[in-house]
């Protein structure tokens, strides 16, 4: 098993730019299996993390996103509880799904049994392929106006004939706990300006860079991917936590060397086994957003996940990685829980 992801990884086309042809999102595929490596039992409590680690593949280590997300979601049941007993208000998400695809339809079910688990009421709507870019903003409209509702979360991508942008612009900014409206966003780039709400997966990869440990204040980031959704949000949290950061995009000339200088990495394009060992600076942190399904015979599902690093050789080169499955994707589901609880509490002035 472990082999056939270090051929992959080999096997990989070496040319930079054939990597950088521009692909919708990763697609999410089947139940988390942990297999390609030892997870530690827990993340560090305290400061650990040693940046200027000597480069020993013993030294890297793995940044265990699920662990950490099952941490998480502990402290949100906690205070949802908290907060049913103090004012009796039960935080409440709504998720509108278009269409049938089968990737949104299991990330759907992951969000709501992770809602169960912690005591959120989840509301869902699925609307068939078809439906009127008016119906789902009727939807919306009614959900903005509901008081048993707390966030609205439209399930992305929509079907082709609908304006993603007249869609997502009309999610209240009191509710918006994708942090996608563009006022929650134009917020997180000013100064001085906070959103009600920041995007799940960048606010998750903070997360996990915080709790491990890792310094952001003066490092040399680079976030690889340019997608509203995650890349632009995660260079705008970066830059706010005191970062240096340059992102590198398909456009981008040289990116191996602009890349190489990062003291963190996140990487969110898409691609399998893009970033490979030779483009990370000895020491650096790697978060690696990526969760690319590629052909393996040898499971039962005829393909795995692998994330944009290739971890193998990652691993011998960074002070710690993101491992694919079981990384960044937990976290994107524990975010959005917590920006559910925050928003119940910002409606009902519950501290
Ligand atoms: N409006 C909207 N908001 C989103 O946040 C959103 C969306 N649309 N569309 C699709 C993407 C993708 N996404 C993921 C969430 C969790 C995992 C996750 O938990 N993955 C696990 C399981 C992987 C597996 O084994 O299948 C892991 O990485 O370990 C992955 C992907 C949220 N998205």
């Amino acid at each position: 098993m472990a082999s056939s992801i270090f051929t992959h990884c080999h096997s990989s086309p070496s040319s930079t730019t054939a990597f950088f042809l521009r692909r919708r999102h990763p697609v999410h595929v089947g139940p988390t299996s942990l297999r390609f490596f030892s997870i530690p039992s827990s993340p560090p409590s305290s400061h650990l993390l040693s940046l200027a680690a000597s480069a020993t593949e013993a030294s890297a280590k793995v940044i265990d996103g699920k662990s950490v997300a099952k941490q998480i979601r502990e402290e949100i049941a906690a205070e949802v509880s908290r907060m049913r007993e103090a004012v009796g208000v039960i935080p409440g998400l709504a998720v509108i799904l278009v269409g049938d695809r089968k990737d949104s339809a299991t990330y759907v079910r992951n969000k709501k049994k992770a809602c169960e688990s912690v005591g959120i009421n989840s509301l869902e709507v699925n609307l068939p392929e078809d439906s009127t870019e008016e119906e789902v903003l009727n939807y919306i409209s009614s959900y903005n106006d509901d008081p048993l509702v707390h966030g609205i979360l439209v399930q992305l991508p929509l079907p082709s004939h609908m304006n993603e942008q007249n869609v997502l612009n009309a999610v209240t900014i009191e509710k918006d706990v994708d942090g996608f409206h563009p006022l929650n966003i134009g917020r997180l780039a000013m100064r001085g300006r906070e959103p009600l709400f920041v995007p799940c997966t960048p606010k998750g990869c903070i997360e996990l860079l915080r709790r491990y440990g890792v310094s952001i204040k003066g490092k040399r980031a680079v976030v690889i991917g340019r997608s509203n959704i995650v890349g632009t949000p995660a260079a705008l949290l970066l830059q706010r936590e005191d970062a240096t950061v340059s992102v590198v995009h398909s456009r981008t000339s040289n990116p191996e060397e602009i890349i190489r200088q990062a003291d963190i990495i996140i990487s969110a394009v898409g691609q399998p086994n893009m970033v490979r060992g030779s483009w990370i600076k000895p020491g650096a942190v790697i978060i690696d957003v990526g969760i690319n399904p590629v052909d393996d015979p040898s499971s039962s599902r005829g393909y795995k996940l692998v994330g944009d690093v290739c971890y193998e050789e990652a691993i011998k080169v960074a002070s710690a990685v993101t491992p694919v499955p079981g990384g960044v994707g937990p976290m994107t589901i524990a975010m959005l829980l917590q920006n559910t609880l925050n928003s119940a509490k910002r409606i009902h002035s519950f501290e």
